[in-house]
């Protein structure tokens, strides 16, 4: 059996020149922004334009450009070779990238996908928990440009994966070295610091919200350390919406007053990005020790940690003899009936 392997995630841009274009591309997503056309292309123009010269300065930091598809290439490579030593012979398996907002984009992928010539597709949003502005923005239009390439595989998605034992596992890992680090310093408060949405996306039945709080309760539940003190944040605002709170950065401010030292634990993305290494690791490092917290740790993302690896393997090799289209992990639906916004068939 060929199998093929999609890894979705949001692209950022490759270089100075593709901040803008990268913005509009976003920006004019109806998932993010959901005017009717023509109003929402002329938005779009219209932020992005306004938006490129601070993105501008974001990705200075780093380069010029977002580290985000080399990252993701690496966790490609890591997933394939942890699922070829799982299925052994019976399977030959191929990861392609499919990035929502810059290339390679899915009529990219697709058209590698088709050259594949797979028996069997599976859909892997690199985000674990779902969110109507991310995965199923990314699944979306994933299914236009397999329709238009011409791809007839049978697919199966993987809609969301905010408790998987792998990527738990990795995230309290990798949290459990920063607080043996922090421990000199007294007890510390953990920030598990997700993106945020407006707060009207999760009033229409988004299911983002909730299940970060999965994530942050199960890595505590997994930690195990009696009276840990832990707050979800969030963080990377834009816009003048109103945004779910807390803020990622009012929480430091308040840290600060406190005298506590801070851990940021990024629990929404699963690779280094402007909004780790520049907003977490330059802008909020110097929030709080302007505010007065003593200690800033921040726990990497989970990358290609082993656990996490292995917990998309798992995750894969699960969903590949499922009969519905969509289902979360462990195949029963998981969110509350007040979340009308999730897609999973469970
Ligand atoms: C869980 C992940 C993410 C959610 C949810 C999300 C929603 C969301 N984002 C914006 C606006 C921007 N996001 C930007 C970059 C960016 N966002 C995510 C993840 C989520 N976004 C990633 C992985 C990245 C890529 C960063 C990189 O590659 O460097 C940006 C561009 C950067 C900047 O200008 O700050 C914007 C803008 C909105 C409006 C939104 C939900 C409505
Ligand atoms: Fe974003
Ligand atoms: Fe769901």
């Amino acid at each position: 059996m060929k199998l093929a392997i999609v890894l979705f995630n949001l692209g950022g841009p490759d270089s100075v020149e593709a901040i803008e274009p990268f913005l509009f591309n976003l920006f004019n997503d109806k998932a993010i922004i959901g005017a009717p056309q023509p109003i929402r292309w002329m938005l779009a123009r219209y932020i992005s334009s306004k938006r490129a010269p601070v993105a501008a300065e974001i990705y200075d930091h780093l380069g010029g450009k977002s580290p985000l598809l080399k990252l993701t290439k690496d966790q490609g490579e890591a997933l394939k070779t942890s699922v070829a030593k799982e299925m052994g012979e019976a399977v030959e398996v191929e990861t392609f990238i499919s990035m929502r907002y810059w290339y390679p984009m899915s009529e990219d992928c697709a058209a590698k996908v088709k050259e594949y010539e797979p028996d069997h597709i599976v859909l892997l949003p690199l985000y674990p928990q779902f969110s109507t502005t991310t995965s199923e923005s990314s699944i979306n239009e994933w299914h236009h440009a397999a329709k238009k390439a011409g791809i007839s595989a049978k697919t199966t998605t993987v809609c969301c994966y905010p408790t998987n034992e792998g990527f738990i596992s990795a995230v309290t890992d990798n949290l459990r070295s920063q607080i043996e680090e922090a421990t000199y310093m007294g007890k510390p408060r953990i920030l598990f610091s997700a993106h945020g949405l407006p707060k009207k996306i999760i009033e229409k039945g988004d299911p983002y919200q909730w299940q970060v709080e999965q994530s942050a309760l199960a890595v505590v539940e997994k930690l195990n350390m009696p009276n840990l003190d832990w707050w979800v944040t969030y963080q990377s605002r834009v816009g003048p919406l109103e945004w779910i709170g807390p803020n990622t950065e009012d929480e430091i401010i308040r840290a600060g007053q406190e005298k506590r030292p801070l851990i940021i634990v990024p629990i929404a993305f699963v690779s280094e990005h402007s909004e780790t290494l520049v907003e977490l690791d330059i802008e909020y490092k110097e929030l709080a020790l302007s505010q007065g917290v003593p200690l800033y740790l921040r726990s990497p993302a989970v990358a290609t940690h082993p656990f996490f690896i292995d917990g998309l393997r798992d995750l894969v090799i699960n969903h590949i003899s499922i009969e519905k289209e969509v289902l979360p992990e462990g195949h029963e639906k998981i969110c509350p009936h007040k979340h009308t916004r999730c897609i999973c068939k469970g």
